[in-house]
């Protein structure tokens, strides 16, 4: 099983790569350099989750490699209002097709039809794809900090600064933790997802988000299912939560996203 999941991760990163080399040849990166110079402005990604309490990021994925297809009416523009009227802080959108059923449109469609600040969901290996991003609309990225290089991370934190986009810097464990801090992520996001085992474990958060000094934001990844575990989580001082899965298979997401933020009674 162990050994079948490992594969997962690594087929993951071989098909991007294939991927970007791809686009690469399609469209030099000098001239996506130039067509970026008129991308409108982006949404504070970082303001929106300083700005509350409890922040919840809510994602748009409709597969993932561990659950198969989480929903079948695949509608992102009315899931994306969904969240906006019912208090999400920032929507996550997984951009990713080959593996999570995503697709780079969603972030264009999604953008107009809502006006939280929204978050690229994907495997980012080469500065090509942030310039990408910031095409596609993005208001911030994720940074994988087990898919990079240590000066990759700095280079890629640098370069997401310059083009005024929000970096999600994600990490698993103290090491990678550690390293994250060093390059400067101003938003950690702490995912207690096994990346091998795809098991999720909501420790990984709470001991994690010890070790991150207080002018940073934690940001808590990965198999949250109700209030308690908010409140579980918010008790070690974390104020922001990334929700895919639990709001994907609700059959009323509004009122999922609700009882997440302890505004309604779970029905049952
Ligand atoms: O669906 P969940 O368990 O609520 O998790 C959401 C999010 O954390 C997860 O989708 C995720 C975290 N890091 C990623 C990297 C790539 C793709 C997906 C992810």
């Amino acid at each position: 099983m162990k050994n079948r999941m490992a594969t997962i991760f690594d087929q993951i990163f071989e098909s991007k790569k294939a991927d970007v080399d791809q686009l690469k040849a399609s469209l030099p990166i000098d001239e996506l350099r130039k067509m970026v110079k008129d991308a409108p402005s982006c949404r504070d990604f970082k303001a929106a989750l300083a700005e509350r309490e409890c922040a919840v990021i809510a994602e748009v994925k409709f597969r993932s490699p561990s659950k198969g297809q989480l929903r079948t009416d695949l509608d992102p523009v009315f899931i994306a209002e969904c969240y906006e009227e019912n208090g999400a802080s920032a929507i996550s959108v997984l951009t990713d097709r080959n593996f999570f059923g995503g697709e780079k449109l969603y972030l264009n469609i999604i953008r107009r039809a809502v006006g939280l600040p929204l978050l690229r969901k994907d495997f980012i290996l080469d500065p090509w794809q942030i310039y990408e991003s910031r095409m596609l609309g993005a208001d911030a990225i994720l940074l994988i900090v087990a898919m990079l290089e240590e000066n990759q991370l700095k280079e890629y934190l640098e370069l997401t600064g310059t083009l005024g986009l929000a970096a999600l810097v994600e990490v698993h464990d103290r090491e990678e933790l550690e390293r994250a801090l060093a390059a400067g992520a101003e938003i950690i996001g702490i995912n207690n997802r096994n990346l091998k085992t795809f098991v999720t474990d909501l420790n990984t958060s709470l001991e994690l988000s010890e070790a991150v000094p207080r002018d940073r934001i934690v940001v808590a990844e990965s198999g949250i299912r109700t209030w308690e575990d908010i409140q579980r989580l918010m008790s070690a001082g974390i104020s922001a939560f990334l929700i895919g899965e639990t709001l994907m298979t609700a059959p009323d997401i509004g009122q999922k996203l609700r009882e997440l933020l302890g505004k309604e009674v779970p029905a049952s």
